[in-house]
């Protein structure tokens, strides 16, 4: 029988090395680290079929010499400890990487992202210490209680939207487009107002979240419901509203069952990936037709004059409500910018963000 040298897989992290060794079946597996060398032997089934497989590494910084070894049926698994946790830029001492050496990409991390892990940990620790530490707040109960029958409350209004739109879209398809605004704007309206209360929430600390894209968020849709199309009845029944309804609460049903859930301390992760993605296509689509909205609303402004504003003499003339509107236009797309740039860092404190894939 002759000896081979099996495919290694590696990986790591801050303060392990994760190896995989692509055997299976094995028997009789040695695992020795020395002066900073891990010997592997083991017999087992690999590329090269039934054999004695071996190699040896000896690693570019120190690392303790227990190294934990797992033996599954298809892989043996060894995590070895760093000595000084930190970031290595290759595995081994030698610069030329071992032909049989590659990276797992099942584990793999950018520096930065096991940073962003590890500082996720770190907050989570120190958030249960100092939870620990500061006496509980007595209306913390009543708080999250209140909350959670707000977002309750919220999730109800616009499933009731969503599946509502949905249904009406497969039974009579782009007419439903027409009597939007009739059939769903009580519940919209009801929904919105709502929605102020959640720029109180950031205004007094109820949640953590920061005011000023809250603030652009509520008013923007305001201004977008009332002043476009609950004041101008030539509005509501285009086509565009169909638009602005459907991507408003498409995010919605998935943002207030979240928040559901942080009120009673439990996540689903699905639930979190879809309320800090779903948001990539869906607000700019949001707001592409929250614009397509007011520039159809332009000529019904100054052909009615209304909201236009008289400029008292001696100037004698009047401004008409578009003109403010095309300025509101550039703003949509600073709150654009604002909320876009918010949702993504908010993504990122989850650890969502998109991961490369990049050989060592
Ligand atoms: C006339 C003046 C006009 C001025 C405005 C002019 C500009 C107009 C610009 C218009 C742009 C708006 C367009 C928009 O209307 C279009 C659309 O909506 S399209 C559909 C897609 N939309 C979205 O995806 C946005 C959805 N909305 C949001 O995500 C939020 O409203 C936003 C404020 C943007 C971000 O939320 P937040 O800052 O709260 O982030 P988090 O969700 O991560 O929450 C942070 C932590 O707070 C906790 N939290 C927040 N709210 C609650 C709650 N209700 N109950 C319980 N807990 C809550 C949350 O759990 C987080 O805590 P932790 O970090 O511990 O998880």
């Amino acid at each position: 029988m002759q000896t081979l040298t099996p495919q290694v897989y590696w990986a790591q992290r801050h303060e392990d090395i994760y190896l995989r060794v692509e055997l299976s079946d094995v028997k009789d597996t040695e695992v020795t680290l020395k002066d900073n060398i891990l010997r592997f032997r083991a017999q087992g089934h690999g590329a090269k079929g039934e054999n004695e497989y071996q190699f040896s590494l000896e690693f570019l910084d120190l690392v303790r010499d227990k190294p934990v070894c797992k033996t599954t049926e298809r892989q043996v698994n060894i995590t070895v400890k760093k000595v000084e946790p930190c970031w290595w830029e290759r595995l081994t001492k030698q610069e030329r990487k071992p032909l049989f050496l590659s990276p797992d990409f099942d584990r793999w991390q950018e520096e930065s992202d096991a940073e962003m892990e590890l500082r996720a940990q770190e907050e989570k620790i120190s958030k249960l210490r100092v939870e620990s530490r500061v006496p509980r707040d007595p209306l913390r109960t009543l708080k999250r209680g209140y909350l959670f029958m707000y977002n309750l409350v919220q999730f109800l209004g616009f499933s009731w939207i969503f599946v509502n739109m949905t249904v009406r879209l497969f039974i009579l398809g782009q007419d439903s487009f027409y009597d939007t605004f009739h059939t769903m704007a009580d519940m919209m309206y009801f929904c919105q107002i709502l929605a102020a209360a959640e720029i109180v929430h950031a205004s007094i600390g109820l949640v953590k979240t920061v005011l000023i894209p809250t603030v652009i968020q509520v008013l923007g849709r305001n201004v977008i419901l009332f002043v476009i199309f609950g004041s101008l009845v030539d509005m509501q029944n285009k086509a565009v509203v169909f638009f602005v309804f459907y991507f408003w609460s498409a995010i919605e049903i998935f943002r207030y069952p979240y928040y559901m859930l942080s009120c009673i301390d439990s996540e689903w992760k699905l639930l979190t990936w879809l309320r800090y993605t779903i948001w990539i296509p869906l607000y700019p689509l949001g707001v592409l037709a929250e614009a397509m909205a007011v520039i159809q609303s332009l000529p019904i402004f100054t052909e009615t004059g209304l909201y236009s504003i008289d400029i008292p003499w001696p100037l004698s003339f009047s401004i008409s409500f578009s003109y403010v509107l095309q300025i509101y236009l550039v703003l949509m797309l600073l709150g654009l910018f604002v909320n876009f740039r918010h949702l993504y860092k908010q993504r990122r404190r989850r650890g969502l963000r998109n991961k490369k894939k990049k050989m060592n």
